[in-house]
């Protein structure tokens, strides 16, 4: 986990007279003319879970990289602190020794770059070992170490060329081997893919996404796109002057946003591409039970019977019975049986919408095989409308 807290940067020299007008509101602009200081960021809140991705947004010269920067000491702190993770509990970064603080650089905190910067005259595979020979790790385990970061990658058969060998999106899967070979918990990226075209990008979005299921790291993500912000993120931070306008999920951000200048950023975007099956669904909780059976629609006679686990699920209309057809989203939804779905909770509505489309059905959702809720028509209505946050 990190925690930004009432965090100030402040560029410049007179900084003391900078921070009252901070204080008082003065705008960015008019500091710098009165200081010539730049209040890179401006009273940050920002609290990142261990699991999540969270994507700082916002404009050139908002401050997203201010704020990513403070937190491995590459941009000095004006005031107020950062929290991390450690063996000895959360602790403030800055009032660590300078001998505290490299070795929380090393052991929980890896950064990375949007340029790669990996070692021209390395290899791949020496690239990827170089931050575990800074650590004095045994040569062995760094052997194996790196074998098994490259095979995570997919890159084992590059162990041995030169960066330059190497298209853009492989050289920043080594930087990203690099990152993940260090094994901290803490993992900052700075428009790491801002530099790759569009096709090799997405394949990048999907493989951080494969890999942080398995790994479970706090990545703090910095991107100006937001397609890719809301793609990766579990919660979204828009910044503005330095600010941090709205801390949000996706959905939120997108349905509510907290001022015009959040409205515009997703003026374009489409809810069915970001609203996931979670925030649409019925629960399981607040349906009507009798017996074995949770009522899906009085008005169709339409139950669902649930015995034991999920593979026992089926659903009944009037009194014929249907099987329920679980879909984890691989293949395409055209191919699947006209009976009822039931996929998992994060999958997203447009994807509901089809399958209720497709199948006749609507439907049901599960979280770690344990069927939470369900997706009927007056459910994607609801969103569609808009009315899906209010009723929560
Ligand atoms: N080392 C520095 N010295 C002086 N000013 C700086 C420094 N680093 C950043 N700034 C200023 O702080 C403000 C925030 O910059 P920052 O790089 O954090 O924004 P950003 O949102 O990451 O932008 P971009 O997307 O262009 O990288 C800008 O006005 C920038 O000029």
């Amino acid at each position: 986990m990190i925690e930004f807290k009432n965090l100030d940067v402040v560029f410049g020299k007179q900084v003391d007279q900078a921070l009252p007008l901070l204080d008082s509101g003065v705008s960015r602009n008019e500091i710098l003319e009165k200081t010539g200081c730049t209040a890179g960021v401006r009273n940050a809140n920002l609290k990142v879970e261990q699991g999540e991705i969270c994507v700082l947004m916002g404009l050139s010269g908002s401050g997203k990289s201010s704020l990513l920067r403070t937190a491995n000491g590459l941009n000095p702190i004006t005031r107020g602190s950062v929290h991390l993770d450690t063996e000895n509990g959360m602790q403030d970064f800055n009032s660590l020794s300078e001998a505290e603080q490299r070795q929380v650089r090393m052991e929980r905190i890896t950064m990375v770059f949007q340029k790669f910067a990996l070692m021209p005259w390395l290899t791949v595979a020496q690239n990827v070992a170089f931050g575990l020979e800074q650590k004095g790790m045994d040569k062995k385990l760094i052997r194996e170490k790196v074998e098994e970061q490259l095979e995570l990658v997919g890159l084992t058969p590059w162990a041995d060329k030169k960066p330059s060998e190497l298209s853009g999106g492989m050289q920043q899967r080594v930087g990203l081997a690099r990152a993940l070979a260090m094994e901290t918990d803490i993992i900052l990226m700075d428009e790491p893919f801002s530099a790759l075209d569009p096709l090799i990008r997405a394949q990048l979005q999907d493989e951080l996404l494969r890999l942080q299921a398995k790994l479970n790291k706090t990545v703090v993500f910095v991107s100006h796109d937001l397609d890719e912000a809301l793609k990766l993120g579990n919660h979204i931070a828009i910044m503005k002057d330095g600010e941090i306008v709205q801390h949000d999920t996706p959905e939120n951000i997108v349905l509510n946003p907290a001022n015009d200048y959040v409205r515009d950023f997703v003026a374009h975007t489409n809810p069915v591409d970001v609203v996931k099956g979670h925030s649409l669904m019925r629960s399981l909780s607040s349906l009507e039970q009798e017996g074995e059976e949770y009522c899906l629609s009085h008005r169709h006679d339409y139950w669902l019977e649930l015995k034991s686990g999920i593979d026992s699920a089926r659903v009944r209309l009037g009194d014929q019975f249907y099987p329920v057809h679980k879909w984890d989203g691989e293949g395409s939804i055209e191919t699947l049986p006209k009976q009822p779905a039931m996929v998992p909770v994060e999958t997203i509505m447009k994807d509901i919408m089809e399958l209720r489309y497709h199948t006749g059905h609507g439907v049901l959702l599960h979280k770690n095989d344990k069927v939470v809720g369900y997706v009927g028509d007056k459910d994607i209505y609801h969103a569609l409308l808009g009315k899906l946050l209010d009723e929560d």
